[in-house]
């Protein structure tokens, strides 16, 4: 239905990014996917890199006058930072002893443990990391983000749902269990140092980054996205792949250093008896409607049309300012992993992309189960499926 794929390297000139299968007639343009770069760069903890470049995007195709046109959207994203890499990132071979003597031109033989290095070096046949770091690199997230936005916005306009996300750990600071926040509450988390819905917990958060940055160590957390006003029956019980949940759960890891996904209440289920684990269903004037949340709004791989709450968890950033040991490959000796710059935490940026991710999934959903080639036509079958729910 909906295919996306981005292409780019970290200090290339350009990440490119294409979206297919999006109906006509979303309004979207350079602003909304600007804002929504913008917003992936926010968040306390990250390394200077973030103040220094900027995301150059240009429509390519797909998008005109504000619209989406059914055609495929392609997305360029420049790397402003693109003329200091010229040389040591060229496509076309290079003097080997001109890029021995570029600034960062020196073959990188010491594999940082938690990122892809060495894993990359040894499957790709390469001596040295930059080749594999470049694409690993979580700089491709500005594509997703920039194709996520469309989506989100195609979902809005095609179902009403909305998505947000929020940081609820940092390292060992929890933030109170219950706050889901909604649309309304974006600008207000967008401000926040940490895009945490608590300012109290914020502060420690913040003091936890400024600890780990002194330590010259850095943090992982957890990021919760909550999507309101989903339909229910998106994603499908009949088969492993078409469980939305499974779907989700594979977007989100996909996120660079992802390493757990939950939903709703997720792992702590495991831990309760089946009497106070479950949703229980109750009539009301609204129609048929859960008691709780603890699903996390589904079951049997289908949405249930209360609120989606799922958890990506991050584990801390692999390049540690006090570097860990590994190998000099080009020595077989002992060595400290290399280590120039880097984030300290970047929990509050994977939430903009884990939004983008379960945007992009929802989206596919979503026409799936209502078709349509433009946007008033999914809504009008969306409408449609509501208005004639036998049980609602
Ligand atoms: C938004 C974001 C920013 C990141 N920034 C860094 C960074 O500055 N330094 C670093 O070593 N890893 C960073 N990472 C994590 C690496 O990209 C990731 O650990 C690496 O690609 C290996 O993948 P894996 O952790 O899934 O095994 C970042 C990840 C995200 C999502
Ligand atoms: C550039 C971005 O993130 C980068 C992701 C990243 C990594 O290893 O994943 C390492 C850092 O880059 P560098 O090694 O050049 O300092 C981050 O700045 C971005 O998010 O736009």
């Amino acid at each position: 239905m909906l295919r996306w794929l981005t292409a780019g390297e970290s200090h290339g000139p350009a990440l490119v990014a294409t979206l297919d299968g999006l109906p006509a007639g979303v309004e979207v343009g350079s602003a909304e996917i600007g804002a929504a770069l913008a917003r992936r760069r926010l968040g306390y903890g990250r390394g200077a890199r973030m103040n220094f470049e900027a995301d150059a995007l240009e429509i390519i195709g797909g998008i005109r006058h504000g619209l989406t046109l059914g055609s495929p959207v392609a997305l360029r994203i420049g790397n402003s930072e693109w003329p200091k890499w010229e040389r040591v990132m060229a496509a076309d071979p290079i003097d080997p002893e001109e890029l021995a003597g570029l600034k960062r031109g020196a073959p990188l033989t010491r594999p940082r443990p938690g990122h892809a290095d060495l894993a990359g070096m040894q499957k790709y046949d390469f001596d040295e990391a930059r080749p594999i770091l470049e694409r690993a690199s979580a700089r491709e997230t500005a594509a997703r983000v920039a194709l996520g936005e469309i989506a989100a916005r195609f979902l809005r306009q095609a179902t009403g749902a909305t998505i947000v996300s929020h940081v609820v750990e940092l390292g060992t600071v929890v933030a109170p269990a219950g706050i889901v926040p909604t649309a309304e509450d974006v600008e207000r988390l967008d401000a926040d140092p940490l895009r945490c819905a608590d300012p109290a917990t914020s502060e420690r958060m913040v003091a936890e980054v400024d600890a780990a940055h002194k330590d010259g160590d850095t943090l992982g957390g957890i990021v919760e996205v909550a999507v309101w006003g989903l339909p229910p029956g998106l994603g499908s019980h009949t088969q492993w792949d078409r469980r939305l949940d499974s779907r989700l759960a594979g977007a989100l890891m996909g996120i660079q250093a992802i390493k757990g996904v939950e939903f709703g209440d997720g792992f702590e289920l495991a831990r309760t008896r089946g009497s106070a684990a479950h949703d229980e269903i109750v009539p009301t004037d609204d129609g048929i409607r859960r008691v709780s949340d603890r699903s996390g709004g589904t079951e049997g791989g289908m949405t249930t049309g209360e609120l989606l709450r799922v958890r990506a968890a991050m584990k801390p950033i692999a390049t540690v300012p006090r570097a860990l040991r590994t190998v000099d490959v080009a020595t077989g000796e002992g060595a400290a992993a290399h280590h120039q710059r880097s984030d300290v935490c970047a929990v509050p940026a994977a939430g903009i992309v884990a939004e983008a991710m379960v945007a992009l999934t929802l989206a596919d959903a979503v026409l799936e189960k209502f078709g349509g080639d433009s946007v008033g036509e999914t809504r009008r079958n969306v409408e449609s499926y509501l208005a004639n729910l036998r049980f609602r």
